[in-house]
């Protein structure tokens, strides 16, 4: 069996983190312990033994205090910087490919830091590109008994489901306190639930959410939703009794799995090679912009050779042009660091100029141009500068 991912993703207060809680005992008395991972940096505390917490490498106050960010900036921040280590984490959890069959993964409760940041595609796309992946979507059911605030949640999972292109479960937690029927009912029956957002309009009138523009909205949303719920799984859980665990086991093992080696596997190499080639168009057009920057392109002349217009420039000779000289004490390094020497810090430096060097020469023989060591080193300067 092939180790597969779990991504607990869902609104702040879902339950996230008691979901993965239980689901690691749940694994672990079946004697099929989990790999577990959190990724909020934020939590106080983890209150399920983690093999990687991203608050063992980062840590989200002083990053408040050293980038000068609000909390939710040093969410993202925080998550900018683990992700820069993915490859190490993704090695760690590929050697105990053998081992284990599960891996989940725990996210911030500000759903939006991790969904919609450069760093948590990049987090997302590194796990589904080596593991077949499940996003489990948690809602929270007592605050979704409203058929608009079912709606609004559903169409945020179904961004999700459309950006991540991944397998769905759609999880009813807390059904301890609600039972999750009546979202099966409105999931399934579309009658149902324009019967439910009559019903809240005349409890509420014109004051309720289900009224007005909101209410003929939600109306055509709950239409456009059909497709949506035809894609997904829907179990009903409690993380706080342990029921519907062995339905959500189920559907990860047996259902969702099969789903991603028949499509989003196939869907997603097709998509990576074409980013692929995408990227390598782009980098070989901004190396010739650079070359022809520097003129040494040999397909194009330099510009003082054949070009008729002169740039212009208001300054006279000699007088300063505005450009800020860094202090000396500039490149003092930040207290918040990575491992030092590390490139993923950001941080392109007269250091790494041999390797810029020795990267934009390869570059440069890649494509066919006659660079020697000299134009290499032109462009490591012109870099720096
Ligand atoms: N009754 C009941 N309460 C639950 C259940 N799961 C979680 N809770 C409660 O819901 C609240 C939020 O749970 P968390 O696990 O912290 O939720 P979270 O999504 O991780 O929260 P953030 O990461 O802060 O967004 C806590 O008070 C939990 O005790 C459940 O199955 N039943």
């Amino acid at each position: 069996m092939p180790l597969k991912t779990v991504i607990c993703i869902g609104m702040a207060g879902s339950g996230k983190t008691t979901f993965m809680q239980r689901l690691n005992s749940h694994m672990r008395s079946k004697k099929n312990p989990p790999y577990v991972i959190n990724l909020d940096p934020a939590v106080l505390k983890v209150p399920y033994g983690a093999n990687i917490d991203i608050r063992d490498s980062i840590k989200y106050k002083k990053v408040m205090e050293n980038y000068g960010l609000g909390p939710n900036g040093a969410i993202v921040t925080s998550l900018n910087l683990f992700s820069t280590k993915i490859d190490q984490l993704i090695k760690l959890v590929e050697n105990k490919r053998d081992k284990l069959e599960h891996c989940i993964v725990d996210t911030p409760g500000q759903i939006e830091c991790f969904v919609w940041s450069a760093s948590g595609s990049i987090i997302t796309e590194s796990f589904a590109s080596t593991f077949p992946t499940v996003i489990a979507y948690i809602v929270d059911t007592p605050r979704n008994s409203s058929p608009t605030t079912f709606m609004s949640n559903m169409l945020y999972a179904c961004s999700i489901l459309y950006k991540t292109k991944l397998p769905m479960i759609l999880v009813f937690n807390k059904t301890d306190v609600c039972n999750a029927d009546f979202a099966k009912e409105w999931m399934t029956d579309f009658e149902a639930f324009q019967t439910a957002l009559r019903d809240d309009q005349e409890l509420n009138g014109n004051s309720g959410l289900g009224s007005g523009y909101m209410g003929s909205l939600i109306n055509s949303m709950s239409l456009m939703l059909e497709e949506f719920y035809s894609q997904l799984d829907m179990v009903s859980v409690s993380s706080f009794t342990g029921q519907g665990f062995d339905d959500f086991l189920n559907v990860v093992n047996n259902g969702k799995i099969n789903e991603y080696d028949e499509y989003y596997k196939v869907e997603r190499e097709r998509v990576l090679k074409l980013k692929e080639e995408k990227e390598k168009q782009r980098k070989d057009k901004s190396l010739e912009g650079l070359m022809n920057d520097l003129g040494i392109n040999d397909k194009k002349k330099p510009k003082s050779e054949d070009d008729s217009a002169e740039v212009l420039s208001d300054l006279e000779e000699g007088e300063d042009d505005g450009l800020v000289v860094p202090d000396e004490f500039e490149d003092s390094e930040r207290e918040y660091t990575f491992a030092s020497g590390d490139r993923t810090q950001g941080e392109i430096n007269a250091q790494n100029a041999p390797g810029l060097q020795k990267a934009y020469q390869e570059a440069a023989n890649r494509v066919g141009k006659s660079a020697n060591s000299e134009t290499a080193e032109n462009i490591a300067r012109y870099l720096r500068q």
